[in-house]
């Protein structure tokens, strides 16, 4: 697979983040963390484990409140914002969790109803099947509506998180390492899967991962994550050339 190019200079952030400090008791997980995500980019975010990614991601999506810094999402300054403008803030926000996290005892029709269900104010609920089929379909596994979240394989059930982050067809998808455990055939296709979803719905992706290929495919630019700030911004081909032994620690 090819490393892709992009310049992110000609488009507008979709998300900005500015001098974001947070920290625990004594522990400073971030100090002055900044980023931009431009529209119709995939912006890799690595990090190191502890190192903060979690408590960045709660703190831009309204979960965590950080101690200082700016955060502005699809023109919202997000600490400003009321809980319902959070709200239906985050119905602009798709989401593919660690490990998939499908609802075990709901059929895989009922695990992609359920972001809908959330969201009616926005859904025409007649529509709910219609929307759950496209989904299906954009993720090849039209036929298994019926089917428990058990009797898929561990890619299949990826597919299925990503419809269910897809349903909503967001404008933006954060992916928290979409790859980690699985089989290096199975991480492709959903590697591949994902440029294809952001070639069909335009959407710009925050992407967590370890995985070094994942990145070097399907990264339009990259951030390292280091001692909470944004040690090293810039494409995969320029991050794993630089001679820094800690950016190089990354490319390992
Ligand atoms: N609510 C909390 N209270 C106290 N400490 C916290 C809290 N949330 C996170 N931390 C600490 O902040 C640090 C960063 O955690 P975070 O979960 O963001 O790491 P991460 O980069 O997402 O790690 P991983 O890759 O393992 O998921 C850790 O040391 C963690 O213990």
């Amino acid at each position: 697979m090819e490393t892709r190019s992009h310049n992110p200079k000609k488009k507008k952030p979709v998300i900005r983040i500015h001098n974001l400090c947070k920290r625990f008791g004594e522990q400073v997980v971030l100090d002055n963390f900044s980023m931009e995500l431009y529209e119709g980019e995939n912006l890799v975010l690595m990090g190191k484990s502890g190192s903060g990614k979690s408590v960045m991601i709660k703190c831009m999506v309204g979960l965590m409140e950080p101690d200082s810094g700016e955060i502005e999402v699809l023109g919202n300054d997000i600490l400003k914002l009321k809980h319902h403008e959070m709200d239906e803030l985050r119905a602009e926000i798709g989401f593919l969790f660690q490990g998939s996290a499908l609802y075990d005892s709901m059929t895989v029709q009922e695990n992609l109803e359920f972001p809908l269900r959330r969201h009616t104010k926005r859904m025409d609920v007649n529509n709910t099947d219609a929307l759950v089929e496209e989904a299906l379909e954009s993720v090849g596994l039209e036929q298994t509506k019926e089917l428990m979240p058990a009797e898929l394989s561990g890619g299949m059930q990826r597919r299925i998180a990503l419809a269910r982050a897809l349903i909503l067809k967001p404008k933006i998808i954060l992916y928290d390492e979409p790859t980690t455990g699985l089989d290096p055939i199975t991480a492709k296709e959903i590697i591949l899967l994902m440029m294809n979803i952001q070639e069909k719905y335009k959407t710009s992706s925050l992407i967590i991962t370890h995985d070094v290929d994942c990145a070097r495919v399907i990264s339009n630019r990259m951030i390292l994550l280091l001692e909470g700030t944004n040690y090293a911004v810039g494409t995969f081909a320029e991050l794993s050339a630089s001679e820094d032994p800690k950016v190089k620690a990354f490319f390992k």
